[in-house]
Parts: C-alpha cells; structure tokens; sequence
C-alpha cells in the first residue's frame, strides 16, 4: 500500500515537471466523462458509426469490431462499470464529507455529454470540473474529449453560461499507478507458483495503438518527447516505475493493441499478438499482461486482451495472466477525488503527487496540445489556443 502517495524510491513531484496550475475554483459538480458503448445488438452499428464519423476507418474494420460487440450480445462492458465508477466516487465523496455530485456523460453514447450538460443547467449548476476515463496525452485521450465538452455546450447552447475545466491527464498519478504495481507483483508471483522462474517471465505493456501522425504530436507543441511524444514517453515512464517496484530480474517491453485505420496509415508498433509470437525463441514461458492504458475492462480489453491476446499466447506455449485494470479499486478512487480537490483547492505543483519525472501533468493544455493534422483544427476547452 502507498501510504504517503509516493512509491518507495519513485521519483516526486519532480523540478523538471511542468510548473502549471490554475487560481482555485469553487466547483458544483464532477462530470464523469467516458467513451460510451451499445447496450444491445440495435445499438452496435450506430454506435461504430458515431465512433468513427469523417475518420475514414475501413468497412472491413468496422465488421470485425461489430463482431466483438456482437458476441457479447450487443452490449459493451464499459456503460456498467461507468456506473460503478460513479456510484464508488459518490460513496468516497460521502466519506469525505465532500458535497459534490457526480454527473455522468459519454462521447459517442447515451448518456451522451450534451445530456449530462442539460442535466447540470438544470440543477442550476455553472461549474464542472471534468474526470476523463482516460489518463494519458493523445489526441483520442486528451484533445478529443476537449473538443467534445465544447461541441457539448455548442449542442445546448450553454457555451457562456457553464464553465468546464479538467483534471490533469492523470498517467503518473499514485492512486492510477498503484493497482498496476499490485497485479504484476500478483501476476509475476502467480506464474512463480506455477513454477516459472524470474528469467523466463516477461511483462508486455499493453496500450491503444494510435496514428503515429498523432502521437508525435501528444503533449504540448514545445517539448520533446522523442519519436511516439508524450504518449509513448508516458507509458514507458509508468512501466518503468512499476519494474522498479516489482519486476526485478524480469524482462518486459511497451507493445501496442487495437489498431485501426487504413492499412497504409503507420500506428505505433509493435503490436501485442506479435510481440507475443517473438517470446519463446527468447526462451520466455510465462507472460504478464499489464493493460497500462486502460481504466477498466472495456472492450478493448475483453476482447483484444483477453481473447485474442490469451489466444496467441496459448498457440504458442506460453502461460499468460493478464492483470486487472484499476476499476474500483479504492486507490484509483480516492486519487480520482484527491485530483479534483487539488485542481479546487489549487494546491502547488510541488505538492501534486506524480511518480514519474514527466508529471505532474497540466491543469490546462499548452497550445498545440495533442492536435490532429488529419481531421483539422476544431475548438476545445481546457487549453490555451492556437
Ligand atoms: C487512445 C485510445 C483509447 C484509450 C483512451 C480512452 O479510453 O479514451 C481508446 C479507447 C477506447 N476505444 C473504444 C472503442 C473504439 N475505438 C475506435 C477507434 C479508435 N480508437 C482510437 C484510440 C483510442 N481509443 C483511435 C485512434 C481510433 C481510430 C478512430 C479515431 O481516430 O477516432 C473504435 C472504432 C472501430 C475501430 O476503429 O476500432 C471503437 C469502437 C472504447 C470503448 C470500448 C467499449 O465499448 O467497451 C474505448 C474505451
Ligand atoms: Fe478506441
């Protein structure tokens, strides 16, 4: 357990991190919002098309995600445990004796954000501080959900009348960190107990695949962070703490799952299911599965992990775990709170918990911040313009 938000030997809120916050506001509500997903079969292909409107995503991909969905009855995972998640952080708001109700509202599904922003207008609410389910820097993590709260106002009319501001991309954040540590300690101890040695497990982190057009531009237009930008260098940053912390004497690589898009377009590489083809000539027998990028078991997850991820390994002789994402879990929770108190409250960058030396993150995007050349400029808030 992390007691004092930082793990053991991490490095804290570091110098180098960006000095970055904004004056305290006095909120009156959370806005919870996520990605949605269809609730049955009829839902399923509106859906695909609201996900992927203008982003010239193949036929044939969109029928192999169809697919997917369809074998879990139309229904994706991630609506319920939105509902989870709200119902935990109204229950640690209670503890804490914190009067801040949660509003929930998704992208590309009902509960859609211009229901959620219709919502707060009526309950006479002006200010939302916004919780993303989404931790890192890229445009379909960062710059997507900006634009959408705008779009979101637009849709109600309410632009002038409610302010939205965000929490920080929360990648470094302990209480996001911490149930990753648990499940490859748990996962690398496991596959131990079955009797494979350190040296012959290896720990893949998995992430959302993404154009490497737009991950060369995640994060802010003035800082380098090598060739995938922030959103590689965070990852890698996250997993590189979680070995310190529990992967002594096993090897481990940042693979990529759940690529879309035109085969001509370049995504970041390499992918998982290839990754995992590579293991045994490396002599590795067992596999821990860190689902880094993820929040909770979306599909994404259960289908691109725990199918045809756990497939692959299988075919290839090589005993895989893959660990639980951070759900519910009550660290996960309570720093979801802890961070929008310290955006409230507007407590110092030095005093912002953060694990690796790039965070912690912003409170508002700097210009340029996780653009999309592709689709062109489009508003958003929570960011300095152009
Ligand atoms: C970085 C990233 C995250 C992680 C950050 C975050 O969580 O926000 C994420 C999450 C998710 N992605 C999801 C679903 C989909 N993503 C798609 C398409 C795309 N994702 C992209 C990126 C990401 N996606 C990109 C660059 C595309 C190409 C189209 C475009 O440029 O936008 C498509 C269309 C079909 C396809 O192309 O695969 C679907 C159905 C679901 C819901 C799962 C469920 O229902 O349980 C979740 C949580
Ligand atoms: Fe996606």
């Amino acid at each position: 357990m992390i007691t004092n938000g930082l793990v053991p030997g991490a490095t804290p809120a570091a110098a180098s991190g960006p000095e970055h916050v904004e004056e305290p506001v006095a909120y009156d509500a959370i806005l919870l919002a996520s990605f949605g997903g269809p609730e049955g079969q009829d839902d399923v292909i509106p859906f695909l098309r609201n996900v992927t409107r203008g982003r010239g995503i193949p036929e044939e991909r969109l029928e192999e995600v169809a697919h997917h969905y369809r074998a879990f009855g139309g229904v994706s995972p991630i609506n319920d445990q939105n509902r989870e998640l709200k119902a935990a952080l109204e229950a640690e708001l209670a503890r804490r004796g914190i009067d801040l109700p949660v509003l929930w509202g998704n992208r590309n599904w009902d509960p859609y954000l211009r229901d959620a922003l219709a919502e707060a207008h009526e309950r006479g609410f002006t200010k939302l501080i916004a919780v993303g389910t989404s931790a890192y820097s890229s445009y379909s993590s960062c710059r997507q959900y900006r634009e959408d709260y705008a779009m979101a106002l637009a849709e109600t009319g309410l632009e002038g009348v409610i302010q939205i501001d965000k929490v920080r991309q929360f990648f470094d954040h302990p209480g996001f960190v911490e149930p990753f540590i648990e499940g490859t300690r748990d996962g690398i101890a496991e596959l131990e107990a079955r009797g494979i040695p350190r040296a012959r497990i290896h720990v893949l982190f998995a992430t959302h695949s993404v154009p490497t057009d737009d991950a060369v531009r995640s994060g802010p237009r003035d800082r380098d962070f090598g060739a995938g930008g922030a959103y590689a260098a965070q990852h890698l940053a996250v997993a590189e703490v979680v070995m310190r912390e529990v992967g002594e004497g096993v090897g481990w690589d940042l693979v990529y799952q759940s690529r879309s898009g035109p085969p001509t377009q370049p995504w970041l590489e390499p992918d998982i299911n290839d990754a995992i083809e590579e293991l045994p000539a490396k002599g590795i027998e067992g596999l821990v599965i860190v689902p880094l990028g993820f929040i909770s078991d979306h599909m994404e997850v259960k289908w691109d992990l725990d199918t045809e991820a756990l497939e692959t390994a299988g075919e290839h002789g090589i005993d895989a775990i893959r660990v639980p994402t951070p759900g519910v879990h009550a660290a996960f929770v309570s720093g979801l709170v802890d961070l929008v108190l310290e955006r409230r409250d507007g407590i110092p960058t030095a005093d912002r918990p953060a694990l690796t030396e790039l965070g912690p993150w912003y409170d508002v995007c700097r210009p340029g911040c996780c653009e999309n050349v592709r689709l062109g400029f489009k508003p958003a808030l929570a960011g300095l313009e152009p």
